[in-house]
């Protein structure tokens, strides 16, 4: 610090900064790791970017284009000194410096990558490619949240990595399905080709507080249902399985694999594996006993048998899904206000 002295003459005085430093919260500000989430207004990304935040050395940038997200699931972060929100959509090039990127935006729901099937190749396949353009810029460490639909409708089960899948190249999950399988291919190109540093999640179904009530996912239909005093629309033949991860495991899962030493792709997800049928009986013991389930028509090539096989991820991550389906709200103990509404009578 220089203070004018009684001759005339600059002298330097230091002081030792306060603790937290104010330059904490000032424009100069550096932290240790700039971390970009695509998709972060999301029921994923939100998730990820309130673990991040509990980190003081992290900054958080999300950019999203809100068409299945929220500026609702981020409002306790927006204003923070550390995080920032840009409205911006993947299929357009963005230039901003960062050390890590999360590359989430893409619409999950079927019903949502059904609705425009050509913007949802277009963000898996052009949005990634400028994801891997400025983790090329910057030089930095990207992952993609790809999912278990690159293993179709597996003839192999449960689906270990090394399976190549199962996957109509036409049908109307395609857009979604064979995107993410191009969006893998774009990073281990981009990965052998010019080095980046790449990590692949393959995603199992995921479930929590902040899925839209309305996206169609079948958790959040069966309880919106439930309380709703609807009945529970099983679609046929409700044999057909999937296996449910709660979203903090996921997101412990995510970050691990960021963190970590190998490229993947490597599955999260848990084992724990149920009909379709199951799940609606749980939904209705726990939620509404008085409920009916009704049989529905199913839609096009809906896989029949889903369930993680996660040795890599317990050997190279140490991880493990530690919530069971009945265990994780929105489901079992304590419903969040995000599913709440409306009440049952
Ligand atoms: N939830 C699951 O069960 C599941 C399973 C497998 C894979 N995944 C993957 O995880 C990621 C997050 O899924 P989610 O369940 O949180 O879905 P979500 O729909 O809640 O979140 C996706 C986010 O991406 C944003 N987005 C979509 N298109 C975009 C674009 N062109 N530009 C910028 N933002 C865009 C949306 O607005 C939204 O905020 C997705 O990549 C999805 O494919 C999810
Ligand atoms: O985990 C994955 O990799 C994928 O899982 C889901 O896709 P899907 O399993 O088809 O998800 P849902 O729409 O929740 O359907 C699950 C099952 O429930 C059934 N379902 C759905 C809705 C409903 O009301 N009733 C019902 O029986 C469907 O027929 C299907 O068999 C996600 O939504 C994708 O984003 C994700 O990539």
């Amino acid at each position: 610090m220089a203070t004018n002295s009684s001759n005339g003459e600059y002298q330097t005085t230091t002081k030792p900064p306060p603790t937290p430093s104010p330059l904490r919260n000032s424009k100069f500000f550096q932290s240790n790791m700039r971390i970009l989430v695509t998709g972060g207004a999301g029921f994923i990304g939100s998730h990820l970017v309130d673990k991040l935040m509990e980190n003081e050395k992290n900054e958080v940038i999300v950019a999203d284009n809100y068409f299945t997200g929220s500026k609702d699931n981020l409002k306790k972060w927006i204003g923070h000194p550390r995080f920032e929100l840009i409205r911006h959509d993947v299929t357009e090039p963005l230039l901003i410096e960062v050390d890590q990127i999360y590359h989430l935006a893409c619409p999950a729901s079927p019903i949502f990558y059904k609705y425009n099937p050509v913007k949802t190749i277009k963000t898996n396949v052009i949005g990634t490619l400028n994801m891997l353009g400025l983790a090329k810029r910057v030089g930095a460490r990207i992952l993609l949240t790809s999912t278990s639909e690159v293993y179709g409708d597996p003839l192999v089960h449960p689906q270990p990595e090394s399976y190549w899948g199962n996957v109509n190249p036409i049908g109307v999950r395609s857009c979604y399905d064979e995107g993410k399988r191009v969006a893998e291919t774009l990073m281990f190109d981009y990965h052998r080709q010019h080095g980046i540093e790449i990590r692949i999640a393959r995603i199992f179904n995921t479930y929590g507080p902040r899925m839209n009530i309305d996206d169609g996912r079948v958790v959040s239909n069966f309880i919106a249902q439930a309380l709703r005093d609807e009945p529970l629309t099983v679609q046929k033949p409700g044999t057909q399985t999937r296996s449910f991860c709660y979203v903090s495991d996921m997101v412990d899962g995510l970050i691990r694999l960021m963190e970590g030493e190998n490229t993947g792709p490597i599955n999260i997800g848990n084992p724990g594996e149920f009909t379709m049928i199951e799940l609606a009986e749980n939904v209705k013991e726990l939620i509404n006993p008085d409920v009916e389930i009704k049989m529905v028509e199913n839609t096009p090539d809906d896989p029949r048998q889903r369930k993680p096989d996660i040795t890599k991820a317990k050997e190279l991550l140490g991880w493990e899904p530690k919530v069971k389906l009945r265990d994780g709200p929105p489901y079992g103990r304590g419903l969040p206000l995000e599913t709440r509404s409306p009440q049952k009578k």
